[in-house]
């Protein structure tokens, strides 16, 4: 993989569960964008299964999106194979009957119908030892897929931890903790007096007994959550059920942006804005280069605009939730491959997403929370690479944003100004362009309208009978 040596947190993770920390806590990770914490809990656990001898699903991941969790899946595909575990996905990618043959075996006693019953039973009945989710398609094989379990389970990594406990997803989370408790872990401690004592760490220890196998005792399960902005509000966190929770940090502040990540503001008046991004690109040279808008319809707005200049020097795309997923993807790897120069899309869908070779980022709409600029800024400038971010401001804005970058740490941000004269020749265009895009607009909306109408009024119906 061309990896040498561990980055920070990777040793940090390292120490704390192979290491001297011999996993003891549940730990926590708040480190920056692209500071490899992938890794840093990939490595551990394919370590800590690396001798287990039967196969069953003792690790689970889960992540808020399908391309965030796929991008994790190859990182596990390319370590774990190596020392025999097999690594599964369940995200939607294919259909339930495909996932559902990839990760569970069929009971032997259909083959065998003589074999005893409860000898079956007794069968770990997952194909794969790592698993890695989205809250949906796991809720699915939970309620649905016989022979799926999480009793086995050792290991929960939570990915993007902030993001999965702000969404509630069929209340997976509850239901993945209440599924993975321990024997008797529901029962309190108490000495003969009838007074709590507290979790002695002794009783944590791994001792070598693989977690709820053959009925032998199951030590509890242990857990790894991480974001580049992890909250720390106890309260949401009490909801993870950590064990004496440690947490890794990796700066003085609550958010870190990368080293060598530099931050630019442009100031520019609300209705030149398409033309300064224009402008600002053309400066970029056909670099790679995501931009960030607040919404799906603004994304689609402004790609469409686009769209009614001729001549960009770039070749850019619209990525959104509002495309089909097989055109999502098309995209991603035509961007990743370099036959797109740029990608305009909103923050949710490219949270954690890494690409290789990405140097610039602009914030085309003033991100809400310094969570979020931490986030789309942090797609570049990851590894140890450096990387510009820009943000694209009206002038009342300006305070605010200064105020916002403060809460990070090593956040300083320069003025980036762009010669009028460019935009200016764009102004004709600009006029022609926004015509054309209303027309588009409205022709899109007439369009969705009339096919609404020819739904056949008996599927309408039946719709409203599944309700
Ligand atoms: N020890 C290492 N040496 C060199 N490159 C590494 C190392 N660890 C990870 N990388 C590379 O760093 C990049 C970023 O890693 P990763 O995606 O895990 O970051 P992250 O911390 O999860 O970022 P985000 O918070 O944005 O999701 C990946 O391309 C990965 O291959």
């Amino acid at each position: 993989m061309g990896i040498e040596s561990f980055f920070p947190v990777q040793e940090a993770a390292w120490v704390e569960t192979i290491g001297p920390g011999a996993f003891e806590r549940d730990v926590c990770i708040n480190s920056p964008t692209g500071s490899g914490k992938t890794l840093a809990y990939a490595l551990p656990i394919v370590q800590m299964l690396s001798t287990r001898k039967v196969r069953c699903l003792r690790a689970l991941v889960v992540l808020p999106t399908r391309d965030l969790a796929l991008q994790v899946k190859e990182v596990f595909d390319a370590i774990a194979p190596v020392v025999g575990l097999s690594v599964g996905s369940a995200v939607g990618q294919s259909s339930i009957a495909d996932e559902v043959s990839n990760l569970v075996r069929k009971p032997k006693q259909e083959l065998y119908p003589t074999i005893d019953e409860e000898y079956v039973k007794m069968e770990p009945q997952t194909k794969v030892d790592i698993l890695v989710a989205t809250p949906g398609r796991l809720m699915d094989h939970i309620n649905m897929t016989n022979g799926f379990s999480l009793e086995h389970l050792q290991y929960l990594v939570i990915d993007e931890t902030d993001r999965m406990l702000r969404e509630a997803y069929q209340s997976w989370l509850p239901t993945v903790i209440q599924l993975t408790h321990s024997i008797g872990q529901d029962r309190s401690w108490h000495d003969t007096d009838g007074k709590t004592l507290l979790h002695p760490l002794t009783t944590i220890r791994r001792s070598g007994v693989e977690r709820g196998f053959k009925g032998k005792c199951y030590p509890r399960l242990a857990k790894i959550v991480l974001s580049a902005t992890l909250t720390q509000d106890p309260s949401k966190l009490s909801q993870l059920e950590l064990h004496h929770p440690l947490l890794l940090n990796s700066g003085k502040k609550r958010y870190r942006i990368p080293t060598k990540l530099e931050s630019y503001k442009l100031i520019c008046t609300s209705n030149l804005k398409p033309l300064s991004l224009i402008v600002l690109l053309q400066e970029l040279q056909g670099n790679k280069c995501l931009v960030f808008t607040s919404s799906v319809e603004s994304s689609h707005r402004l790609s469409t605009l686009l769209g009614f200049f001729e001549d960009l020097p770039f070749k850019f795309s619209e990525y959104s939730r509002l495309q089909r997923e097989s055109t999502r993807r098309k995209t991603l790897e035509a961007f990743k491959e370099g036959e797109i120069d740029v990608l305009i899309g909103t923050d949710r869908m490219a949270r954690g997403i890494h690409i290789d070779g990405l140097r610039y980022v602009i914030d085309y709409d003033m991100p809400p929370y310094v969570k979020t600029y931490i986030h789309q800024a942090g797609r570049t400038a990851r590894a140890g690479e450096s990387g510009s971010c820009f943000t694209l401001l009206r002038k009342h804005e300006v305070k605010t944003f200064d105020k916002m970058l403060k809460k990070a740490d090593n956040a300083s941000c320069s003025l980036h100004s762009l010669p009028e004269e460019s935009i200016e020749t764009l102004r004709p265009v600009f006029s022609s362009a926004l015509k054309k895009l209303e027309e588009s607009l409205e022709s899109e909306a007439a369009k969705k309208s009339n096919s609404r109408d020819k739904i056949p009024s008996g599927s309408k119906r039946k719709r409203t009978n599944q309700k």
